[in-house]
């Protein structure tokens, strides 16, 4: 009896999946072959094999003539889009179809998170956007250039006499990563992060509870990304209960400190503030100003410590590269008598090229994923078909931005990391909408301009005094992480530093 009620249960089953996995070929688009329960990737969720940014790309690859390629995300049906006009379509013409991200957040279970423009569609997207974007303005970064003048002297100093000094080996992951983490304390709060000082240091913490990438982590993400349904029942929260408490202390804090000493400073939260004294409290509300903290924290320091870590890694492989760079640089703070100013971060043309380069090669966000709103009708999935698909509201769109940023017929020798693909006289060559490491259209990065801006200034910092070497352990090729959303190292990536023989800026 029991083994009829399993037959059955298999058989059901069966027919379940096999309805389910034929939705792309009733609607005559191609795709890879998918496997039950996990879609098309089950090498990564089953034997982790791949990360999704790899299988991606084998999918793209696979397809070269298609313009989208139809795959389930375990049982969910999605179009990988593969043709430029279509993402420029995408994310640009036919922005209020797709104007929906797909990371959902839940707002009951992470509150700080659910106020980040990210993660919100449509009308509320354009009000928390419009309310973010005056701490991005050009004027802004400029006055946070200051701040990381001072966060690159304490990292100088960490590396001169923290306990690595007596070895030089540095793991640049976490050395970026208190770098841009102490930016951000700076920068958004007045505060000093502690990170080059203090082991426990809440806003690194914070930041590890989020990012690290740890084996809850990974899962946390997959079920946040894979099966949403599931993050709702679980109750699965982005941030921890004690990151979200811990967090909203501290910026309560700052906010009671201002309130007494009826004091101002110059930094992202007194722009929150005054925004809130202008518009009321029910606009602003405590949990509106700590999560705008919150997001410059969570997409302020990893995307840039990640970019940063990656572009030094770089530089070490690549030394004529880094030779070229430093040339640059001590031109610059020779004009500017060592200090890391406005001038210094605008005048390094070609530390900006390397910075893109990495974001091409190493794009912490390696895919764009979107839902539609409403009915749109793509065009045919092959050139010379006349067969057009019109897909309902909720169709899943994902552009694989690793994958095009490796596309020879937009980046020729991908492999190489070529900062001359980003000079003025040849930026040009690169096709629109080929480049996607900070997003494009009404969605692109908000925070580009500070990102690159603090990356500048930490690598300007070490490369005016060190040289940057490939260690033993550096990993060739790089290995990333495989349970993560976005793209990070797997592990340490380890640099030797040699002070440099010809320093010319010497304090
Ligand atoms: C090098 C570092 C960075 C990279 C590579 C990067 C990349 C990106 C990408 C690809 C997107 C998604 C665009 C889309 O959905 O179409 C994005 C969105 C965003 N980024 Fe960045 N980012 C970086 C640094 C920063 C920094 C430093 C901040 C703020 C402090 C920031 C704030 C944001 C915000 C708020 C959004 C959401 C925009 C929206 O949906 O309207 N980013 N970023």
């Amino acid at each position: 009896m029991i083994t009829l009620v399993l037959a059955i249960i298999v058989l059901l089953l069966c027919l379940y999946f096999k309805y389910e996995y034929s939705f792309w070929s009733r609607h005559s688009v191609e795709g890879p072959a998918p496997v039950p329960i996990f879609g098309n990737f089950h090498e990564y969720i089953l034997t982790k094999k791949r990360h999704f940014f790899e299988i991606y790309q084998d999918i793209y690859a696979a397809y070269p003539t298609a313009r989208y390629v139809g795959i389930y995300k375990m049982g969910r049906p999605a179009l990988l889009i593969r043709d430029l006009e279509l993402v420029k379509d995408i994310l640009v013409t036919s922005f209020n179809t797709f104007n929906m991200n797909e990371f959902a957040i839940d707002a009951d279970l992470d509150p700080l998170i659910a106020v980040n423009p990210f993660c919100i569609p449509g009308d509320e997207w354009k009000a928390k956007r419009s309310q973010l974007s005056p701490l991005f303005t050009q004027n802004r970064t400029r006055v946070a250039i200051p701040f990381i003048n001072g966060v690159a002297k304490k990292m100088l100093e960490y590396i001169e006499s923290g306990p690595e000094s007596s070895t030089m080996e540095f793991d640049v992951k976490e050395l970026c990563a208190k770098f841009t983490t102490d930016n951000v304390a700076a920068v958004s709060f007045g505060l000093d992060g502690e990170s080059f000082t203090n082991p426990n240091a809440s806003f690194r913490k914070i930041g590890d509870d989020i990012f690290k990438p740890t084996f809850i982590n990974g899962i946390k993400q997959q079920i946040v990304l894979f099966v949403p349904f599931m993050a709702k029942i679980l109750k699965v929260p982005f941030v921890s209960k004690e990151s979200d408490k811990k967090f909203r202390e501290i910026v309560q804090q700052v906010v009671d400190q201002r309130e007494q000493e009826k004091s101002r400073r110059d930094d992202l939260l007194q722009v929150i503030l005054d925004l809130r004294e202008k518009h009321g409290k029910e606009e602003y509300s405590d949990t509106v100003v700590c999560g705008h903290s919150m997001t410059f924290l969570t997409e302020g320091y990893e995307t840039s410590s990640t970019t940063m870590s990656m572009t030094l890694y770089e530089l070490a492989l690549n030394p004529q590269v880094q030779k070229r760079v430093q040339l640059e640089v001590d031109q610059l703070l020779t004009e500017s008598n060592g200090e890391i100013n406005e001038r210094v971060i605008l005048g390094a043309e070609y530390l900006e090229q390397c910075i893109m380069e990495t974001v091409r090669l190493h794009c912490p966000v390696f895919h764009l994923s979107k839902f539609s709103v409403r009915e749109y009708e793509f065009p045919p999935q092959f050139e010379g078909s006349t067969k057009s698909l019109k897909m309902p509201g909720g169709t899943n769109v994902i552009i694989p931005v690793y994958a095009i940023h490796f596309d020879k017929t937009y980046f020729p020798d991908p492999f190489k990391y070529d900062p001359d693909r980003f000079s003025k006289e040849n930026k040009d060559n690169i096709p629109k909408y080929a480049y996607l490491g900070f997003g494009e259209g009404p969605r692109i990065c908000l925070g580009m301009k500070f990102g690159i801006t603090q990356v500048k200034g930490g690598i300007i910092a070490i490369l005016s005094k060190y040289n940057v070497l490939r260690h033993e352990l550096t990993d060739v090729p790089f290995k990333y992480a495989k349970s993560t959303f976005n793209l990070q190292p797997e592990d340490k990536v380890m640099l030797r530093f040699e002070k440099r023989k010809d320093v010319i800026n010497e304090e």
